[in-house]
């Protein structure tokens, strides 16, 4: 299976000049392969988000390597890291951010227009289906705000999917659900999983969704530590 991820030594230091400098991750070796579905879990503060805006190209190391579907990042510039980022990755957060202005379709075409494209009937055709796909084809037309907290994370997934990511960033994805609705989002994200072949990492607070995910990462002290199996 071919690698999708992979960071070697990673550290993430906030601060310096003025203020203390603190460092959050103190050394990260990770490597995540096509189809891997993996949660990240840690104590409040722990810096799961830190490691997963850094995984995002949002921000860059202060050591270390991080290497994106085959191409070192780490000291990529913005154009590149914007290129990488737009082809190879998806992201879901806790809070859908979806554009209230614009239907369900319109907001999952979205990802091709940040990609520089122009939407052509394929990407309407891709956006149908995967719309379908998660039990939203009669409501494709209807803004954010017609639509539940449920229906609206799963929009937000499947915009995140709309360009064919080989790895999803999915930050608490479930985080803002009720418990029921919650495993029915997660239920999703493997079964997109499997029929994609897409790789998630998923931040989650719940033991049981992890539990339920192939590896399971923590952080403590900086460190992050493998519970594969
Ligand atoms: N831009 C920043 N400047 C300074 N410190 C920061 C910055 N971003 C994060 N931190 C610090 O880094 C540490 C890790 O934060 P991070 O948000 O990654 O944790 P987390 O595990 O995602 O927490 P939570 O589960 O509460 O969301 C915290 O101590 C935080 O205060």
């Amino acid at each position: 299976m071919a690698e999708v991820l992979r960071l070697r030594g990673v550290r993430k230091a906030y601060g310096g000049g003025a203020s203390p400098r603190v460092e959050v991750l103190h050394g990260i070796d990770l490597t995540l392969d096509d189809g891997d579905f993996a949660a990240l879990i840690g104590p409040s503060g722990s810096g799961k988000s830190t490691l997963l805006n850094l995984i995002g190209l949002l921000e860059a190391p202060s050591a270390g390597e991080v290497w994106l579907a085959g191409q070192p990042v780490h000291a990529a510039s913005d154009a590149v890291r914007t290129a990488l980022r737009n082809r190879y990755l998806g992201f879901v957060f806790q809070f859908h951010h979806l554009l209230p202005a614009f239907s369900a379709e319109e907001n999952v075409l979205m990802p091709v227009l940040a990609g520089g494209g122009r939407i052509g009937a394929g990407d309407r055709q891709r956006a149908r289906a995967l719309l379908e796909r998660v039990g939203l084809a009669a409501h494709a037309h209807k803004r954010p705000v017609q639509l539940s907290g449920g229906q609206q994370q799963r929009v937000a997934i499947v915009r995140a999917l709309m360009n064919r990511p080989r790895l999803v960033l999915a930050d608490e994805p479930t985080g803002n659900l009720d418990s029921q609705t919650a495993h029915e989002v997660f239920a999703l994200l493997r079964e997109l999983n499997r029929d994609e072949g897409t790789a998630f990492l998923i931040v989650t607070h719940d033991p049981a969704l992890a539990a339920r995910c192939d590896r399971r990462l923590s952080i403590r002290d900086g460190l992050l530590l493998d519970g594969a199996g």
